[in-house]
C-alpha cells in the first residue's frame, strides 16, 4: 500500500511524526509492504513553492492508495490568489470525498460519559455552506457592499444520498440506527431536500431505524443522552461543529480519529486543527491522527478484501486503547505529561509486543 504523508501547519509535523513511527510498527508487524512518501504542504510550501498545495501534492495524491492529511493554519493563509489553498476542502471537493466519518467514543477516565458515548458522525463533506471554498474568490460568500454579507448554502440531492448510504451501511454493521441531525424547521429547502434524501435511502435499509433531530436540541442531547445517539448523518458545518462537540466529550480534540471517503480514495485527517497555540513544543496529542491512520488501514482492508490492513487498523486501536487506559500514557490535554513522539513510541511499541 502506497501512503502520502502531508504533515501540515502548527503541530502537524510533530503528531504525523509520530503517526508515521505507528504505521512503521503496525508495517513491520502485519507485513503491509507500506511504502511512505512524504510532501511539504501549507506555509512551508507557500514560502518555498509560492502555493499551500503545490500541483505535485495533488498529482502524488491522486497516485497512491491513501492519504495521512495533518491539520492545516488554513485561517492565516492568504487568498487563493496568493497561493492560499485549503487543502481539507481541496482533496474533498476535487476527489469527492462526499463522506467524513468520525467516531467518538468514551474511554475508562477520560471521559464523563464513560461508555454511553458510542457514536459514528458521518459528515458530507463537499457541500453546505463550505461548498468550492477554494474554487471561486470570496468561497461562495458576496458582499454587495461592505456592511452586507452574503453565504450560498449548497444541498444537492446526490450528495445527501452519497453520504446518507454511507451512514446507512456503517449503521448495518453497528447498532443499526441513523440520527438525521437537520434545521429543516429553519432551512427547509435546503434541509427540507436532505432529509428528504435520507428518508428515500432508510426506506432501502428496513433494517436500519431512523430518527430525525434538529440539530440544536442534538447538540444538548449530545450531553445528557449520548446513548441515543449510534450513527449520526448530517451536513456539512453541522458535523463539522457536532463532531468537535463528540470528540470533546470523549475527553478531548485530540482523540477523535476521522478519514474522508469516497469511491476510490480515502484522506485521513485528524478532527481538530493546527493547534498554533502549543505548536514546536512537542506536547500535543498524537492520538487524533494515529486514528486516522488506523481507520485509513481499515477502510483500505476492507476496499481490498485484504484482512492484514483490518487487522493491523485495529490492532492501531486496542494499543491506544491500552495506553490511554494508563495516565502515563496520556499527554497534557489529557491530564498526563508525556510528550508526542513518546506517546507515538509507546503506541508503535504496544502494537510491535502484543501477541
Ligand atoms: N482539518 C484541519 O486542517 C483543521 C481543522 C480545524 C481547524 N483548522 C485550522 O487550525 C487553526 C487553529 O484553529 P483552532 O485553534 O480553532 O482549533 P484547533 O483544533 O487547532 O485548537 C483548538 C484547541 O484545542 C487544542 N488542541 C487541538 N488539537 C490538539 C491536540 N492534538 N493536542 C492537544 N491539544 C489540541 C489547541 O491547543 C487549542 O487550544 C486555524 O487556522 C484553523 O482554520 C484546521
Ligand atoms: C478548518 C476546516 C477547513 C475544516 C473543515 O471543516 O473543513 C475543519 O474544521 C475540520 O473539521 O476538518
Ligand atoms: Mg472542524
Amino acid at each position: 500500500m502506497k501512503l502520502l504523508v502531508l504533515p501540515g501547519d502548527g503541530i502537524g509535523p510533530e503528531i504525523a511524526a509520530a503517526t508515521v513511527a505507528v504505521l512503521n510498527a503496525a508495517n513491520e508487524r502485519f507485513g503491509l509492504g507500506l511504502t511512505l512518501s512524504s510532501h511539504e504542504i501549507g506555509l512551508a510550501a507557500l514560502r518555498t513553492q509560492g502555493t499551500t498545495l503545490p500541483d505535485t501534492v495533488v498529482a502524488a495524491a491522486a497516485a497512491v492508495d491513501g492519504v495521512v492529511l495533518g491539520p492545516v493554519s488554513h485561517y492565516d493563509y492568504p487568498p487563493a490568489a496568493q497561493g492560499g489553498i485549503n487543502p481539507s476542502a481541496f482533496f474533498r471537493t476535487r476527489f469527492a470525498l462526499g463522506a467524513n466519518i468520525r467516531p467518538a467514543r468514551g474511554r475508562p477516565g477520560l471521559s464523563l460519559l464513560g461508555d454511553r458515548l458510542d457514536l459514528v458522525i458521518v459528515r458530507e463533506g463537499t457541500e453546505g455552506f463550505y461548498a468550492d471554498r477554494n474554487m471561486y474568490a470570496g468561497a461562495g460568500e458576496f458582499m454587495p457592499d461592505p456592511d452586507t454579507a452574503l453565504a450560498v448554502r449548497k444541498i444537492t440531492a446526490a450528495a445527501c444520498r452519497r453520504v446518507a448510504v454511507a451512514a446507512f451501511e456503517l449503521a448495518r454493521n453497528r447498532r443499526r440506527r441513523v440520527t438525521a441531525v437537520h434545521k429543516a424547521n429553519v432551512l427547509k429547502l435546503s434541509d427540507g431536500l436532505f432529509l428528504r434524501v435520507v428518508r428515500e435511502v432508510a426506506a432501502r435499509y428496513p433494517d436500519v431505524t431512523l430518527n430525525e433531530v434538529i440539530v440544536d436540541a442534538a447538540a444538548a442531547l449530545l450531553i445528557r443522552s449520548p446513548e441515543r445517539f449510534d450513527v449520526i448523518v448530517t451536513t456539512n458545518m453541522f458535523g463539522d461543529i457536532l463532531s468537535d462537540e463528540a470528540s470533546e466529550l470523549s475527553g478531548g480534540l485530540g482523540l477523535g480519529g476521522s478519514i474522508n471517503v469516497g469511491d476510490a480514495m480515502c484522506v485521513a485527517q485528524a478532527q481538530h486543527g493546527s493547534a498554533p497555540d502549543i505548536a514546536g513544543q512537542g506536547i500535543a496529542n498524537p492520538v487524533s491522527l494515529i486514528l486516522s491512520a488506523a481507520m485509513l488501514l481499515e477502510w483500505h482492508g476492507r476496499a481490498t478484501n485484504d484482512g492484514r490492513f483490518v487487522d493491523a487498523g485495529r490492532a492501531i486501536e486496542r494499543a491506544v486503547d491500552a495506553t490511554l487506559a494508563d495516565p502515563v500514557g496520556r499527554t497534557l490535554d489529557l491530564g498526563g505529561a508525556i510528550g508526542t513522539a513518546a506517546c507515538g513510541q509507546l503506541i508503535a511499541r504496544i502494537i510491535k509486543e502484543t501477541i
